[in-house]
């Protein structure tokens, strides 16, 4: 079982919900702000009421690449195919909960003693919790630890086992964390909490995805991620981010696109909403022409036929000429003999600065049997994506990004991790071929640095869309993915060097 990231895990609890708010919701904002692991809890259910909404919040976390979690309720866990239970000292033991889950499900455990956190290291927990560490209304009974009977435990458990994940838990806000953080480390001699589990402090606020992002930004520093990395957003890859961002607009990069019929308007448009200056044309009698004065070319597969592909070869061999960077979207690259023959031919005889595809065209290009295109669609799910746009990066001699509800970007030596977005992009064709819009006129002005160009592409969709995403539900202007389509490149146009820098979510994978 891979180390299971706890750095900002959000528990449930219905009651807090502010009137008219789903659970559904709260977890889908809460992902967007952060949070790192969901954990259901249900107290009062039915056995069919607490199914179905584990599936769903399931169904949530799976598309953000979140780990899922049911307290207690095993069986519930085991129905949906959760990724995990949560137990206490008074459910079902923790040797019998393995027996039923396999090896390959998380399963943590509430300690409250220094006994019981060695038992559950002992037996196999995959993370452990003691708490309550301070009074909290969930738990009324509970005796509560105090950061420094935390930190006792957490100094014994650590002689013992130096990487098991260690979340607290109990009464735990935003304006008690740093402070509370501190003592813990203390108390238990310079050994950090690897996480915080919230319920109140996330559930019971209007914007979810706010409170978890004040939360997450409490963390930083104050929490060890136990895979190594620290659970904060890289900073310096925030800040060029940032700089492309007032570059695009100070210069507006001329940028080409020969792209498919679905997305013609949508591409010329988010480049301009963004700042650069688009010009959409794919005649071979005017593509070199048009090669003297761009900034940026993308080519994208989506609607291919032998006119484009010709189209292709010339304005890629002017571009490769000028040493102006070229953007490749291989849509459905797998798909027919025509795209899989084209991108071979494109990748061999042409310098490709970025290639920008989902995990099923990516996947077909490192040879990987995991995924596949169903048109433009990707269908599976790459177990490794860091190691294949890592792979697909050096074989091509390019910089590699793999979209999904994680996005990564690969220049052959680093890969990283963009967390932003949102699931209504998944619900709208043509976002994949707006982030590669993104991506090149970024590339335009990033004087060759095209990972920053595709962090920044990845990460300005990905905030735009938590963004746009804010005004769903009560009250909001967004009802579904065509409102949210407006939204999202309203945010576009709107986004600020301030939005980015409290909001992106990028980390360096230095390990990989
Ligand atoms: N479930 C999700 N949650 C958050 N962001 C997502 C999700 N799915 C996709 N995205 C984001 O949406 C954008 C498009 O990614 P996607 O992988 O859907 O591209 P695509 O399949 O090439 O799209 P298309 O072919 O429709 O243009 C990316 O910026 C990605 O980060
Ligand atoms: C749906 C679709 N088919 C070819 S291109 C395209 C747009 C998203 O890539």
């Amino acid at each position: 079982m891979p180390s299971v990231n706890v750095s900002l895990y959000l528990v449930t609890e219905r009651s807090f919900l502010p009137p008219g708010k789903s659970v559904q919701d709260c977890v889908r904002e809460a992902i967007a702000g952060g949070v790192s692991i969901v954990q259901l809890r249900e107290k009062t259910a039915t056995g069919r009421e607490f199914l179905r909404l584990a599936r769903e919040l399931r169904d949530i976390c799976a598309a953000a690449n979140v780990p899922f979690i049911v307290n207690d309720r095993i069986d519930i866990a085991m129905a949906v195919d959760a990724d995990g239970v949560h137990i206490g000292q008074e459910d079902i033991p923790l040797k019998d909960a393995r027996r039923l889950l396999g090896p390959n499900k998380i399963i943590g455990v509430t300690v409250k003693t220094i006994e019981q956190a060695l038992a559950a290291v002992d037996g196999g927990a995959d993370y452990i919790a003691p708490g309550v560490v301070f009074p909290t209304t969930t738990k009324d009974n509970a005796v509560y630890l105090g950061p420094s009977g935390v930190g006792e435990i957490i100094a014994k458990v650590r002689q013992h086992n130096a990487t098991i994940p260690i979340v607290t838990i109990g009464g735990i806000n935003s304006e008690n964390v740093s402070a509370m953080l501190r003592e813990v480390e203390q108390a238990s001699g310079g050994f950090k909490l690897s996480g915080v589990a919230v319920v109140s402090a996330i559930m019971k606020h209007q914007d979810a995805q706010l409170a978890a992002h004040a939360l997450k930004s409490c963390l930083v520093d104050n929490v060890v991620n136990v895979e190594g990395t620290l659970a904060l957003a890289n900073s310096d890859l925030v800040e060029r981010v940032v700089s492309l961002l007032q570059r695009v607009r100070e210069k507006r990069p001329f940028v080409h696109s020969i792209t498919n019929n679905v997305v013609f308007e949508m591409t010329a448009n988010i480049i301009l909403h963004l700042g650069g200056s688009p010009i959409m044309a794919h005649s071979i009698d005017e593509v070199e022409e048009i090669g003297n004065s761009i900034d940026s070319l993308i080519l994208n597969m989506g609607t291919l036929d032998k006119f484009r592909i010709a189209s292709f070869h010339k304005a890629a061999q002017k571009a490769n000429s000028r040493n102006v960077p070229i953007t490749l979207d291989p849509i459905g690259c797998g798909f027919t003999s025509l795209r899989r023959q084209a991108v071979a031919e494109l990748l061999s005889s042409t310098r490709i600065s970025i290639i920008k595809g989902n995990a099923g065209e990516i996947g077909f290009l490192s040879g990987s049997m995991e995924t596949s295109s169903r048109g433009a669609d990707s269908v599976g799910k790459l177990t490794d994506p860091a190691t294949v746009a890592m792979t697909v990066a050096k074989k091509y001699n390019t910089t590699v990004c793999i979209t999904g509800a994680v996005d990564y970007v690969s220049d052959g030596t680093r890969v990283v991790r963009c967390e932003n977005g949102n699931a209504f992009l998944g619900l709208l064709t043509g976002t994949g071929c707006s982030t590669t819009a993104l991506i090149a006129s970024f590339a335009g002005v990033a004087e060759g640095d095209y990972l920053a160009a595709s962090v920044a592409g990845c990460t300005v969709m990905g905030v735009a869309a938590e963004m746009a995403a804010v005004k769903c539900g009560a009250g909001g202007e967004v009802f579904g993915p065509a409102t949210f389509r407006t939204a999202l490149f309203d945010a576009v146009y709107l986004l600020t060097a301030k939005d980015v820098q409290k909001y992106a979510r990028v980390f360096c994978l230095d390990d990989k």
